[in-house]
């Protein structure tokens, strides 16, 4: 029998995220019973896997497949264009549902396509990278990217189940698997210590995705998230933790034009949130070289160009956690002590850049 575990998400809006090996076999278990189509939107490289679960739901509901461009190339209003163009095609009701099979950038753009179609239908997401399974496909922020940044169209839409099947990640490369372990050790650092142990005892042993103690490290990031967005699924506070490291990950994945890998640019958002969170508060300098230590390990950047600071600036004022235009970041008071810092002057971030700057 399958060793699954449940963990549940509550508060707004209620779902259960299975984690276990195999899950996908029993798709149909979590689809809404009253669904006669479902639209599977997918990753390039999940075609083998959006194609088999077409015949394993056939006779079940008629399976469509919206293959989406690759990574960040899913974030764009074209393509949710391209998605709402199928189900207006195929007459796609309220009571049919949307499933997200592929890593974040896929996730994100299925939720912000069944969140905005008829004014929302359901959507099972079915993550495929370490970072979906962590995070993305978790809690119901959905969204797409505009020229002038980051996730800055989306709405909050939760799935009716999140289906994590660490089988899936059989084919994904080493790189990304490593990359989604930046939102790993966010978890470790606002909420859950043992995870930076775990990471620190043997990296080799805790990134080996067939290792118990990968398992753990996902369970253990699924139960951080899901119970901040529990309390809090539309980001009216306790939400924003999540968003450590990000202020600044945003703006370098902006000025790097969606190019680079979200985990590693919020590594080095988590690095600046690090020096930022021992500038202005009491986060000790040895958590900060131990924030570079572990993503060191993971052989994530923590370095950026000096000279791009200003680009960065002018990119995080539109961070939405900006309030009356003043920028406002996740630090640490300690390790598993998060906070909002209001009100922090430009010298002050600029001073935490530099210690980032290269
Ligand atoms: N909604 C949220 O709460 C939330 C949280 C964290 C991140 N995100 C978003 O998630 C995105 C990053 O997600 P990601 O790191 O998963 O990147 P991604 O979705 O771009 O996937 C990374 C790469 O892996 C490939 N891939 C995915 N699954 C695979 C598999 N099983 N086998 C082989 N290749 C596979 C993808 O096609 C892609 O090329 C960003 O857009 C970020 O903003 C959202
Ligand atoms: O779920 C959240 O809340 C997060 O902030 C999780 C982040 O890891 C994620 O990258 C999210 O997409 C960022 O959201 P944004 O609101 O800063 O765009
Ligand atoms: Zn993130």
């Amino acid at each position: 029998m399958t060793d699954i575990t449940v963990i549940p998400v509550t508060g707004a809006s209620s779902y259960d995220v299975r984690v276990g090996r195999g899950l996908v076999a029993d798709l149909a278990a979590v689809l809404p019973p009253a669904a006669a189509k479902v639209l599977v939107i997918h990753a390039p490289p999940l075609a083998a896997q959006a194609e088999a679960l077409r015949e394993q739901l056939a006779g079940r509901v008629e399976v469509l497949l919206a293959e989406v461009p690759d990574a960040e190339g899913a974030k764009r209003i074209e393509v949710a264009a391209f998605c709402w163009q199928i189900m207006g095609q195929t007459d796609f009701t309220r009571t049919d549902a949307v499933v997200g099979l592929g890593g974040g950038a896929t996730t994100d753009l299925a939720g912000f396509v069944a969140a905005t179609w008829l004014r929302g239908v359901a959507v099972v997401q079915v993550p495929t990278t370490v970072l979906g399974m962590v995070d993305a496909a978790v809690g119901g922020k959905t969204g797409i990217n505009t020229a002038e940044g980051k996730n800055l169209v989306g709405a909050f839409w939760a799935p009716s189940a999140v289906i994590v099947d660490l089988d899936l990640l059989a084919e994904l490369p080493q790189n990304e698997i490593l990359a989604g372990f930046a939102e790993v050790v966010k978890c470790g650092f606002i909420a859950d210590p043992v995870i930076l142990e775990l990471l620190e005892a043997d990296v080799s042993v805790a990134t080996d995705r067939e290792s118990p103690i990968f398992r753990e490290l996902i369970e253990r990031s699924i139960r951080v998230k899901a119970a901040v967005v529990s309390d809090d699924f539309t980001e009216q506070g306790q939400r924003e933790i999540l968003n450590y490291g990000h202020t600044l990950g945003h703006a370098i994945e902006h000025a790097e034009r969606y190019r680079w890998r979200h985990g590693a640019a919020i590594a080095i958002g988590m690095v600046f949130a690090a020096e930022l969170s021992h500038l202005a508060g009491s986060l000790p300098a040895e958590q900060v070289d131990r924030t570079r230590r572990i993503l060191a390990s993971l052989t994530l950047p923590t370095g950026y160009p000096l000279g791009r600071w200003k680009t960065l600036l002018a990119t995080m004022q539109r961070d939405k956690k900006t309030r009356a235009g003043m920028l406002r970041f996740i630090v640490l008071d300690d390790v598993a002590r998060p906070r909002v810092l209001n009100g922090t002057d430009e010298s002050m971030l600029f001073a935490a850049y530099q210690e980032v700057g290269e």
